[in-house]
């Protein structure tokens, strides 16, 4: 199609908006006159179409090209044929998270563009912590959206997916309760609107934390799939994980944390700071199930990120069974278990901190860093950031795991007791009880799940292969000529 001589062309699955011009437009600047004197006397019709149009570190803006047309039907055609867009969305703002900026991030750069793709909205701003969750557990009306929408950091998104996934086993008879039960996966997709403090999975999925850019990949209808962990301690449910699941060093940062959210996101840095030169370990046994039938490794050069995996046939064999006396078990002292369901890639570690984990591949990136010096320890954390591979050190160990548990150690007698009890021991009482007056690690540490500080430190955790959808295409790799080759499926 021409454009005032111009050829251009627009990919049809990055339409934004279609419309029609009108011939008298009050926003006629004349240029639709001159688009009509240059086709010549048969030309009849034009359209405008809002696309995508891809900045700099995988930013999308919204670009306008106006295409005339001398066939009337085939025109009108165009006009009705953008794919399957979401039509109405179900909107929960956290006005809390972050930086406190959600509800005005979702007025200014998103509402207008929902507006202009014909979408309409219920929005909901939260009251309170857990108010989204409880509203799509039991009163939303879902049938009548095609997605839902968090505006919001992790934690939020959290909330989200712990509703739906909820109420998806609760309406097909699953009990989401046992942890040997498949669970049904939902049909909903979320969309994320970063505006919160780490953002991970938002980053994760699209690659960059712009709010403009999570709205286009909404209103473009992307999807992908993604795994969630589910997280029982015995037979009892805990949460749902789709990022990181941290015991030790991420457990402790987020924990003290909590405390300086008055801080905003730079209490992480802090905490992370004065976790550091704490330098606990922890005692403890992880017993894992390797997970079979996919390809790949933690230890892959290439990040899911490059596209080379996105072959389908290994997104569909996640959940392969394996018998009980394929566990393994390590026995030791732990500075950090991290279980990276996705890269976990953000601003501080912008390749992740499992760079070569995937998004829906029914794994999870089993993360072992054992008691070691600290000056070993952060030159572990610093790899973090630079090109060099943070497990290529004596003292860590990564595994592709389908399923995992963790039992801390002295842990017989008190694993029934909730963790507010432990850290009142810890707090109040000797750090060590073993050795009153030697001040070396407390027992117990915490797991952060995706943000969120679980309750029990005993726990069973099972990966779910794309239990949840996203509007997202993974990370795209662009070629030096800003082409889109494949993005990440899996
Ligand atoms: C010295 C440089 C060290 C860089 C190490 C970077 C590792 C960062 C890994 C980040 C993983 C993020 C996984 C995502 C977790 C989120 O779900 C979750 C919730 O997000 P939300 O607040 O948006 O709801 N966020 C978190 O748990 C935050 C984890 C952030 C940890 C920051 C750690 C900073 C470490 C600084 C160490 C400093 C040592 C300096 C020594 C001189
Ligand atoms: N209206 C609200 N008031 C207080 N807390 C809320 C509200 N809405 C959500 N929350 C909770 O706020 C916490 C932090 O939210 P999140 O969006 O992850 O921000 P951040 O990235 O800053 O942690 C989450 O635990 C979430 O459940
Ligand atoms: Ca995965």
């Amino acid at each position: 199609m021409c454009v005032a001589g111009l050829c251009r062309s627009v990919v049809v699955s990055e339409i934004i908006s279609v419309r029609e011009e009108e011939e008298n437009s009050s926003k006629d600047n004349g240029s639709w006159r001159k688009i009509r004197e240059m086709q010549g006397r048969d030309c009849r019709q034009a359209f405008t179409v809002s696309y995508v149009e891809r900045g700099r570190n995988h930013r999308w803006r919204c670009a306008e090209v106006t295409f005339v047309c001398s066939d009337a039907a085939l025109c009108q055609r165009w006009v009705l044929s953008i794919r399957e867009q979401p039509k109405q969305l179900l909107v929960y703002i956290n006005p809390y998270g972050g930086k406190k900026q959600g509800k005005r991030i979702y007025e200014q750069k998103v509402a207008p563009l929902f507006t202009q793709a014909g979408i309409t909205t219920q929005v909901i701003v939260t009251e309170y912590a857990n108010h989204a969750r409880d509203h799509l557990r039991a009163d939303a009306e879902l049938k009548q959206f095609d997605g839902v929408v968090c505006v919001g950091g992790d934690g939020m998104f959290s909330e989200i997916i712990h509703g739906l996934i909820w109420r998806t086993q609760v309406d097909s008879g699953v009990n989401p309760n046992s942890p040997e039960e498949a669970l049904q996966p939902c049909s909903l997709r979320i969309g994320i609107i970063p505006a919160g403090s780490t953002d991970c999975i938002c980053f994760a999925t699209v690659g960059t934390n712009d709010p403009v850019t999570s709205a286009l990949h909404i209103i473009v209808g992307d999807s992908q799939p993604m795994d969630a962990c589910s997280v029982h301690h015995n037979d009892t449910f805990l949460r749902y994980s789709v990022s990181l699941l941290g015991y030790g060093f991420f457990g402790d940062v987020l924990s003290d944390s909590e405390r300086k959210r008055w801080m905003g996101p730079a209490r992480y840095d802090f905490s992370g700071l004065k976790m550091f030169l704490t330098h606990h370990y922890y005692e403890g046994t992880v017993s894992y199930l390797p997970a079979k039938g996919i390809m790949g490794t933690p230890r892959d050069e290439a990040r899911c990120r490059s596209g080379q995996h996105s072959n389908m046939k290994y997104a569909n064999e996640c959940g392969s069974k394996l018998g009980e006396d394929e566990w393994r078990t390590v026995r030791g002292k732990f500075l950090a278990i991290n279980a990276a369901s996705m890269s976990c890639a953000c601003p501080r570690t912008p390749k992740g901190l499992s760079p070569a984990a995937h998004l829906a591949d029914g794994t999870t990136d089993l993360i072992l860093v054992r008691k070691c010096s600290r000056f070993d320890f952060l030159r572990h954390l610093i790899r973090h950031t630079s090109k060099d591979d943070q497990f290529d050190l004596a003292f860590v160990e990564v595994h592709r795991v389908s399923r995992f548990r963790f039992m801390p150690r002295h842990c017989q007698s008190d694993s029934d007791l909730n963790l507010q009890e432990f850290h009142k021991r810890q707090i109040f009482g000797p750090l060590c009880r073993d050795h009153p007056a030697c001040g070396c690690s407390p027992h117990y540490s915490s797991w952060n799940c995706d943000g969120e500080v679980l309750n029990h430190t005993a726990i069973d955790v099972r990966v779910h292969c794309q239990l949840i959808k996203l509007f997202a295409r993974g990370i795209e790799e662009m070629t030096v000529f800003e082409e889109v080759t494949n993005p990440c499926a899996i």
